[in-house]
């Protein structure tokens, strides 16, 4: 007798005569039909494996048994790296991230570091020699590594780290300090107990000279005791918002001395004597945290689509109040207010997975240009990769908490997942360059590329101005068309408020200073720009079948206009927008939200994110949640035993004091 499967009756009304092929989507969504039977492999390579699944919600654990627990299975799943059906590098792209990783690793990946900056900045930062002798060691993991750049004193401002690496060329060896408490590197991940080397980033002094910040490759614990070595002053920084098993930690050096080969010295070189030999652009010892801003973009996108299908699911199994007197009460997502909370969320994980798409092509363009020494594309990808880091960390965090205020009470419960995904997803507006920091270098590339009518392709609207009427058209290109108008006149607004303030009498870095309202407004402008040209273009260069193309290109319309809604100031500013435009796109939004609404489970069910991934009673696919979530409580330690021990303890001599 086979086993009849539950699944809720709301949503398995909701998933019938769905009228496009979810398959479809999902292909298109993993980049074609054999990526996609390669990830489904993958993850039930990895998750039916009984040893990789917890005994107790980590939550119920210890800051150091939560620790140790993680470890323990991202160990073991580096065991598993070799038999994977889906080659390694996919497999670790994969673990290291918000998808499949994220079902094992709950709470971060404390060997990610390793694979993320370690191995990058090896890559990008050390000469062939360099590579030959680390890189198969860092494979292998005989070495386990992290990016030691921030500290305690500076995050943001690079120019002001202290971390010292003076050269002697007596020697011929740096001499690694920390020359005060401020200059502790802090925050790295993977650096509290786990890697045993670190990419260092210091200030290079060589002749008596700062050279400015280079990266140096330091061991900084034995490799059979585990034990700092002599000057290396590591720890763990302890417990944050989240992502607590990352282990991310602090390090001092006192007089620590490495050979002169340990200068990654692809970009720039110290001799022997001590001559120092100069990159070709400054800025390339900065590569490795371009990497990550650019799989960044991903990452978020992908937090969101989780965050986005528990909230769809169960708003679709959730009843509540009364929608028309006397009758049944209705799902909470046929509330309109419950539709405007969740479909531009939906609509912008598509957004932003386009967009991101490109940054990724353009990533590799340009470091393959970049290789042959041509450093034409570096501005271009430095201003795209800092602007869409920005754009969908900020965007992505704003939209998790949404959700996760869309499913009430159930939705503050740490089992529903959402507090783990905002914890992940809101540390991306800090690391990796702190949002408003970042929005501020792009608007700096904007800037100059307007006054200087010169500049890459990502900001070539800038020169090469719109021209005819200034109508106003609601098809998506002439929604695009507005977007343009905008983020021009931004830029121009921004720059008016530069030239005023010159005019005052303000020196050039008090006149930014007192434009940076304008300026990151200029630059946020400009990100949604790009991802609204990209979710467009890419429906229209895409093959797909018609009710496919029908139900995306209605959430790329929802999504365009929702942005236009929530800041339509600035389309009334720069882009000729009339109250009767505004009134009109109102009216389409709404019937949007209506026409979409029957498809929203079946679009999320297209993302085919299984329940291990979404890790959240409130999301799972065949929407028991009720049931769940009695399941997941019984799991709470206070609930072992019918009265706790406390009780005697302090309750109970409470109770009978007679105070
Ligand atoms: C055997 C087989 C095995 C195979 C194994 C293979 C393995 C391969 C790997 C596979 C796995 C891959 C992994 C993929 C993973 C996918 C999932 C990823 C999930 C990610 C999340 C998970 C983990 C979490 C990780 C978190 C890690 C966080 C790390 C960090 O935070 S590191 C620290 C980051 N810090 C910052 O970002 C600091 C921010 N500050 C700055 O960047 C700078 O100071 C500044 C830009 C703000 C200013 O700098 P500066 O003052 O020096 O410069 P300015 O004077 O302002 O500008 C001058 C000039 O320079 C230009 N410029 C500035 N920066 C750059 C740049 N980066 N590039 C180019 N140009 C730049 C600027 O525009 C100015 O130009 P101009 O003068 O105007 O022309
Ligand atoms: C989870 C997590 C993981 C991390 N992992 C690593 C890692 O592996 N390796 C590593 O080296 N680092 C890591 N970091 C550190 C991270 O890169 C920094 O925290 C980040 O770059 C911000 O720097 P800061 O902390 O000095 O912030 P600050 O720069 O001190 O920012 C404080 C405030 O000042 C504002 N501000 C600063 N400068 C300006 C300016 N010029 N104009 C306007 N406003 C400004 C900011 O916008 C912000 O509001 C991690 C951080 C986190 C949270």
């Amino acid at each position: 007798m086979t086993k009849e499967i539950y699944e809720n009756p709301d949503l398995k009304k909701e998933r019938q005569n769905c009228p496009f092929n979810k398959e479809e989507i999902t292909n298109f969504l993993d980049g074609g039909k054999e990526k996609t039977t390669e990830r489904r492999q993958l993850e039930t390579y990895i998750l039916s494996d009984e040893q990789l699944k917890d005994a107790v919600p980590m939550e119920y654990l210890s800051h150091a048994d939560k620790y140790a627990e993680e470890l323990r299975k991202s160990c073991l799943l580096m065991h598993k790296l070799a038999d994977s059906p889906a080659g390694q590098v996919q497999t670790l792209r994969a673990l290291m991230g918000a998808g499949l990783g994220s079902a094992i690793l709950k709470e971060g990946n404390p060997i990610a570091l390793h694979y993320v900056m370690f191995i990058p900045a090896l890559m990008g930062q050390g000469t062939v020699e360099q590579q030959a002798k680390w890189l198969e060691k860092a494979y292998n993991l005989n070495i386990i590594g992290t990016y030691a750049q921030t500290e305690l004193g500076h995050g943001t401002f690079l120019r002001g780290l202290e971390t010292k690496a003076t050269y002697d060329p007596v020697t011929k060896e740096f001499v690694l300090e920390s020359p005060s408490l401020t200059a502790y590197k802090w925050w790295p991940g993977s650096l509290g107990k786990t890697a045993n080397y670190a990419v260092v980033m210091a200030q290079l002094y060589t002749k008596g000279k700062c050279e400015g910040i280079h990266p140096f490759m330091v061991q900084l614990r034995d490799e059979e005791t585990h034990e700092p070595l002599p000057g290396i002053l590591v720890g763990e920084i302890g417990p944050k918002l989240g992502m607590n098993t990352n282990d991310n930690g602090y390090l001092g050096f006192d007089k620590v001395r490495i050979p002169r080969e340990q200068l990654l010295m692809k970009h720039s070189q110290v001799l022997e004597d001590g001559t120092y030999v100069k990159p070709t652009n400054s800025k390339l010892s900065y590569g490795t945290m371009v990497f990550v801003r650019v799989v960044v973009c991903q990452d978020v996108t992908v937090n969101l689509r989780k965050a986005v299908t528990i909230a769809t699911r169960y708003s679709c199994v959730r009843r509540q109040s009364e929608l028309k007197p006397g009758d049944r009460e209705p799902q909470v997502m046929d509330y309109q207010a419950q539709q405007h909370k969740l479909l531009p969320p939906l609509a912008a994980t598509f957004g932003f997975q386009l967009a991101a798409d490109h940054l990724w092509n353009l990533y590799n363009t340009a470091n393959n240009s970049m290789e042959q020494g041509d450093m034409e594309l570096l501005p271009d990808l430095h201003g795209l990769s800092c602007a869409l880091k920005a754009l969908c960390s900020s965007e992505a965090a704003n939209f998790v908490e949404t959700c996760r205020q869309s499913c009430g009470g159930h939705g503050y419960m740490s089992c529903s997942n959402f507090p783990r995904i905002y914890g992940q997803v809101t540390a991306a507006i800090t690391y990796e360059g702190e949002n408003t920091v970042l929005w501020l270098q792009v608007a700096r590339y904007l800037v100059k590329t307007r006054k200087e009518k010169s500049g890459g392709l990502s900001v070539k609207y800038l020169i090469d101005e719109e021209k005819g009427p200034r109508t106003v058209d609601t098809t998506p290109e002439g929604i695009v068309k507005l977007y343009r108008r905008v983020a021009v006149g931004l830029v121009d607004i921004a720059i008016a408020e530069l030239e005023n303030n010159s005019r005052k009498g303000y020196a050039p870095h008090d006149a930014w200073n007192h434009a940076a309202v304008h300026l990151i407004k200029a630059a946020q402008a400009h990100a949604r720009l790009f991802v609204v040209e990209s979710f467009v273009d890419s429906l229209k260069g895409s093959r797909l079948s018609a009710p496919v193309r029908a139900i995306l290109s209605q959430l790329c319309e929802l999504f365009i206009i929702y942005w236009i809604l929530d800041r339509s100031g600035d389309f009334f500013l720069c882009a000729n927008l009339k109250k009767e435009d505004l009134l009109q796109l109102n009216s389409k939004y709404v019937q949007l939200l209506a026409a979409i609404r029957p498809q929203a489970v079946n679009i999320v069910d297209s993302f085919d994110l299984r329940d291990e991934i979404l890790g959240s009673p409130l999301g799972c696919w065949d929407g028991n949640v009720y049931q769940r979530l009695f399941d997941e409580a019984a799991k709470s330690p206070l609930n072992q035993k019918n009265v706790h021990e406390s009780f005697h303890k302090y309750l109970k001599p409470l109770l009978k004091s007679n105070l």
